[in-house]
């Protein structure tokens, strides 16, 4: 989503918004999942790319973000994670506000979900902790409802055959999410739950109180006067060359994203005051945060040829199949389309003794939160069946940052993306180690006689440090998963770009409320986070103007 602005009227608090939606996105079969991620969300993406990728070879990369109502929420891949207890209580250390940590977060997250069946209604018993789940909030939470018994039982097996290595997680969003277990997605009855469908849902939407604007880019916001630094109002346009304005009785709260925020706020003249003048930009506040601790978390794909016809392939990459389950999915919304794109993750810790950490301080947030992820069984875009891990690093080194284009810094064209992937030797360290996990998951008993062997480049690549290396800079992706252009620092500090309580430092009027606040990104995807963010951030709107 956009932009909101909070103002006052007839002594009602109005909520209103300032939104965009893509007309590509109305595709009839858009909410069945698999399909609406495989095939649909690019089609609703904003044309990013990231700068030259120094530890990718110089790559350019395209860089995915949700260009629709409910951002990148309507065209994600559904995954619900928490992240870990220390993730939060890392918040609280940080900025020195006790909110932040996990226990007071909690609720927040509860608050927003709302844990529903899984589309098969199989028994779900062992497969997740209910104690930890919520069935009264707006966003969807459920297990699979297509779990792919071949490939899951094999999993589940791991856990009990190798636990040192794979230990069993019965809920990864209980706060300790280390350990291999069931994905939760936030999919209801086998469609997407995204915060288009929740938050500006039926029952929402239609309040008199709630106004979307659609097809609307947010310039700038843009203080009371010249030279005041109270901010009121919200510059947009609807077609990039006639400019509107919109000024707010009470306060501008601007939930752009990881992306979007640090670009509205450096168009503004929020930002580091001798680059944007050296832009041409006007500086009204030098907060030279603004854009930097962009944080992303590397992702590879990694395929095995499997000895089964029970896998996605099955119907991505047989049309008459895929029709027959878009049917099935029509009419009685089962079938393998009600599903996300993965069955489980395993969350891994490097181990404490590694080499690493004699030349690099540890990332993560604690003892409770991975350094590694393997998300396990995903399709595969090639003939034949496979068994798919996509590794990523989600405890991060490298930070990048979110800048203006320097050659035409308008705000109607997109900032420089710069996730600096792999800045870190860290982070190559991590993944090499994430590969190394999945292939050791492939050897464990239970995959014997199913795995036939790594496709392609990764076979050799497994063969050396060197080779792998080699494969990762030529195959890596960003996750998607960006935080901190605009994070959150202790009340008073300079740096950092908003106080705890989500004020920009150094204004007033102006209030961020997406993922971008986030410091660290926490060692998950980053939606559900996102979510408990903002649950709380309206409770400090409401509290602030009570
Ligand atoms: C392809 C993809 C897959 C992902 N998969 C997962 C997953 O499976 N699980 C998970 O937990 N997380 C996932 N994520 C991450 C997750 O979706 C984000 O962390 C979350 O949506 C962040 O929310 P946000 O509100 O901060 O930003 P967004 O959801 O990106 O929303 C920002 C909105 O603001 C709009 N905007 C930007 N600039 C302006 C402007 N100037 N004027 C007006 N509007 C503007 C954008 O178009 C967008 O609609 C994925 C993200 C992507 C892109």
């Amino acid at each position: 989503m956009f932009i909101t602005f909070v103002f006052q009227e007839r002594d009602q608090a109005q909520l209103g918004e300032v939104a965009e939606s893509s007309a590509k996105f109305q595709d009839p079969a858009a909410e069945a999942c698999v399909r609406c991620f495989l095939y649909v969300s690019a089609l609703a993406d904003d044309d990013y790319t990231t700068t030259p990728q120094a530890g990718m070879n110089g790559a350019v990369l395209d860089y995915s973000r949700g260009h629709v109502l409910g951002g990148s929420s309507s065209t994600n891949a559904m995954i619900y994670t928490r992240g870990s207890s220390d993730d939060f209580d890392r918040f609280t250390s940080y900025t020195g506000d006790s909110g932040w940590a996990w226990k007071n977060m909690l609720p927040y997250f509860l608050k927003n979900e709302k844990w529903v069946p899984p589309a098969d209604n199989h028994n779900t018993v062992g497969q997740f902790d209910p104690a930890v789940h919520s069935k009264n909030g707006v966003t969807s939470v459920s297990l699979s409802g297509y779990p792919w018994p071949d490939s899951s039982k094999r999993i589940i097996q791991t856990t009990k055959d190798l636990p040192d290595q794979f230990p069993f997680v019965l809920d990864m969003n209980a706060g300790d999410n280390i350990g291999v277990g069931w994905l939760q997605a936030t999919i209801d009855d086998g469609a997407r739950s995204s915060s288009a469908t929740s938050y500006l849902g039926p029952k929402y939407i239609s309040r008199p109180n709630l106004h979307v604007l659609l097809n609307a880019q947010v310039s700038r916001v843009l203080p009371s006067s010249k030279s005041s630094l109270h901010f009121s109002t919200v510059e947009f346009s609807q077609d990039q060359i006639k400019l509107h304005t919109v000024t707010a009785a009470k306060e501008i709260v601007l939930f752009a994203g990881s992306v979007g925020t640090p670009h509205v706020l450096l168009n503004s003249g929020i930002g580091n005051k001798t680059t944007l003048e050296g832009l041409g930009i006007a500086s009204v506040l030098d907060l030279p945060s603004v854009g930097q601790n962009f944080t992303d978390q590397p992702v590879v794909s990694n395929t095995w040829m499997v000895n089964s016809n029970d896998t996605f392939e099955s119907f991505t990459q047989n049309a008459t199949a895929f029709a027959e389950y878009l049917t099935q999915w029509n009419d009685t919304r089962t079938g393998p389309l009600v599903d996300t794109v993965a069955t489980h993750i395993a969350y891994l810790r490097l181990d404490s003794n590694s080499t690493i950490f004699e030349q690099f301080e540890d990332p993560s947030a604690g003892p409770k939160s991975p350094h590694l992820e393997l998300s396990l069984n995903l399709p595969v875009a090639l003939p034949g069946h496979f068994f798919r891990s996509t590794t990523a690093v989600v405890s991060p080194a490298s930070r990048g940052s979110i800048t203006l284009n320097t050659t035409n810094p308008s705000p109607f064209n997109a900032p420089l993306i710069d996730p600096a992937l792999f800045a870190s030797a860290f982070d190559m360290f991590a993944m090499r180690a994430a590969i190394r996990k999945s292939q050791q998951l492939l050897s464990a008993p239970a995959f014997t006689d199913y795995v036939l062997g790594p496709v392609d480049a990764l076979g050799t690549a497994l063969a050396s440090d060197a080779a792998l290396d080699a494969y990762i800079r030529a195959t890596a992706i960003p996750g998607s998963h960006c935080v901190g252009g605009a994070a959150m620092s202790p009340k008073y500090a300079r740096w950092g770009v908003v106080d705890p309580d989500l004020r920009v430092k150094g204004v007033t009027g102006l209030r961020i409320v997406d993922a971008s606040v986030m410091p660290f990104v926490p060692s998950a995807h980053t939606m559900a986070p996102t979510y408990a963010v903002a649950e709380r951030g309206i409770d400090m709107i409401k509290s602030s103007w009570a």
